[in-house]
C-alpha cells in the first residue's frame, strides 16, 4: 500500500467520510461501507485530502492544462488541488537546485454551473477559460457516470479536451450487472478514451483494514463478501 493510500483511508475514516455498516446505495444495493465526500468539510480535512488528490495527480504523470471541478461537490475539490498543486511545487521548487523546476505552473481550475447565468458575463463555466487546453476533471466518485458524461460533453462543447479524471474512490464493482461486467470507471474509459485515477480502490480499503488494528476491522468478511459478489 502506498503512503498516500495509507494517509487517505486514515483521513476518510477520522473525518467518517468512509464508514462502516450498512447503508442502501443508489443503485439499491446494501454496502458494508459508504463514502461521503462532504465529510471533508473543514479547512483540516479539505488541506489534507487535496494534497492526497494532488499526489496522485502528479504520480499519474498526466499532462494538462487546466482542472475542471463538476458541480457541486467537483467546485471545492478542483479550487483546493490547485492549491495543494501549487504548494508542493513551490516546495519541490526549494528543494531542488535544478533552474527549470522555478518554472511555474498556476495551475488554472474551473467549474461549471448547475444552471446557466443569464446576465453578467453569462455561461456554465466559471474560472479559466479552457478552450484548446487539456482538461483534468476532477471529482469525489463516480457512480452511474451521469456527472462525468456531462462534464465530458461540457468540456467538448467549449472547446476543451478532457484528458483524464481522478476521483477518491474506486469500489470496483459492476455498474449494472444487466448492462455489462463492467464498472463504471471501467466504463468512463471504454466510453471516452480516457483514464480514470482513484486514489484508493476497495482493494486498498480491504488491505488496510486486514493489516490494521482498525476497529472495523470485524467488517472485513461483510465487506470481502459485497466484493466478490459485485466483482467486476
Ligand atoms: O456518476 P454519477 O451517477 O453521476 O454519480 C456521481 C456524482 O454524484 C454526485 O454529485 P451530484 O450529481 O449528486 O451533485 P452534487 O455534487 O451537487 O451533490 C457526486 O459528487 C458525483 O459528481
Amino acid at each position: 500500500m502506498l503512503p498516500t493510500e495509507k494517509e487517505f483511508i486514515e483521513a476518510a475514516i477520522k473525518h467518517k467520510v468512509l464508514s462502516f455498516g450498512s447503508f442502501t446505495l443508489k443503485s439499491g444495493r446494501q454496502s458494508p461501507y459508504f463514502f461521503n465526500a462532504g465529510n471533508f468539510n473543514t479547512g483540516e480535512s479539505l488541506a489534507t485530502i487535496s494534497k492526497l488528490y494532488a499526489k496522485t495527480i502528479l504520480e499519474s504523470g498526466v499532462e494538462f492544462d487546466v482542472i475542471f471541478g463538476p458541480a457541486y461537490k467537483g467546485i471545492p475539490l478542483a479550487a483546493s488541488v490547485s492549491i495543494a498543486l501549487s504548494q508542493l511545487q513551490d516546495s519541490s521548487a526549494s528543494n531542488s537546485h535544478d533552474s527549470s523546476a522555478t518554472k511555474k505552473n498556476p495551475y488554472p481550475f474551473a467549474f461549471d454551473r448547475k444552471e446557466a447565468k443569464t446576465h453578467g458575463e453569462g455561461g456554465m463555466i466559471v474560472g479559466s477559460s479552457i478552450e484548446n487546453k487539456r482538461v483534468l476533471i476532477i471529482d469525489d466518485v463516480i457512480t452511474a457516470g451521469t456527472a462525468i458524461t456531462n462534464s465530458f460533453e461540457l468540456i467538448k462543447n467549449n472547446g476543451g479536451i478532457p484528458v483524464a479524471v481522478v476521483v477518491a474512490i474506486d469500489r470496483q464493482e459492476i455498474a449494472s450487472a444487466e448492462l455489462s461486467n463492467t464498472s463504471a470507471i471501467q466504463q468512463v474509459y471504454q466510453k471516452f478514451g480516457i483514464p480514470v485515477y482513484p486514489i484508493v480502490k476497495l482493494d486498498t480499503i480491504i488491505e488496510f483494514l486486514s493489516s490494521s488494528d482498525s476497529e472495523f476491522n470485524h467488517f472485513l468478511p461483510t465487506i470481502q463478501e459485497y466484493r466478490n459478489k459485485y466483482a467486476c
